[in-house]
């Protein structure tokens, strides 16, 4: 079995009747949406919180009901995917270009798990270029802004256009040349204006499940 269909079908065994669930988004936890559908048929009753519009249609099409933030005060547990998980388990997200809402999501969780596979296990975060989300008003200084940090930028694109994300804003891939305190650029990120969000989530995962050299399921915590 692939190790992204392992690690995301065992995320699904933490939910339980009754959950307000964080649906994250990605290749990963693509298996876990599928699973929860599975398991909805069944009986389960849950109510899911998507990251994205690519995943509030996987999970309509499996058969999740859905709830938003105007009627639910908080989530119980969020499962998302990753695409650097450090040895501290912090984070980095938004490869996908989801990373503001799963960010906001992940905040109003309880209890956070990330799925990934081995590939995404690192030492230190800092190989997977780190998605920054701007307004497209004013990216240009903004970019001039992200650079004075320390990071080289490429805005991203889809095609020959600037990629735009689900809440209508570009996206920079930065990348550092050297190792980074993933807390303080976080903050700093986020102090530009023009910044809307940062991929770098220090300390919001509780539980990561990966897996080992054997292709034994892992849980870090
Ligand atoms: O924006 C996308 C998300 O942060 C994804 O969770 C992340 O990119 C991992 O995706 P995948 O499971 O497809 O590698």
């Amino acid at each position: 079995m692939n190790e992204k269909k392992l690690v995301g079908e065992k995320a699904a065994e933490f939910v339980k009747d009754g959950m307000i669930v964080g649906l994250g988004t990605g290749s990963t936890v693509y298996y876990t949406i599928l699973k929860l559908g599975e398991r909805v048929k069944k009986g389960l009753s849950i109510k899911g919180v998507p990251t994205s519009i690519q995943t509030e249609k996987l999970a309509r099409e499996c058969g999740i009901p859905l709830t938003n933030f105007r009627e639910i005060e908080q989530i119980d547990l969020d499962i998302d995917g990753a695409d650097e998980v450090s040895s501290e388990l912090d984070l980095i997200k938004g490869g996908g270009g989801a990373l503001l809402r799963e960010k906001i999501i992940a905040k109003a969780a309880k209890q956070c798990i990330i799925v990934a596979d081995s590939s995404k296990m690192v030492k230190q975060l800092g190989e997977f270029r780190l998605p920054v989300e701007v307004t497209p008003f004013g990216c240009e200084m903004t970019e001039k802004h992200i650079r004075t940090l320390g990071f080289l930028t490429e805005l991203r694109l889809s095609t020959d256009e600037p990629f735009v994300t689900d809440n209508g804003n570009y996206i920079f891939d930065c990348s550092y040349t050297k190792g980074y305190d993933p807390k303080k650029i976080e903050q700093e990120l986020n102090m530009i204006p023009g910044v809307v969000e940062n991929g770098l989530f220090v300390g919001m995962a509780d539980l990561v499940i990966t897996v080992d050299h054997d292709k034994k399921i892992m849980l870090k915590e």
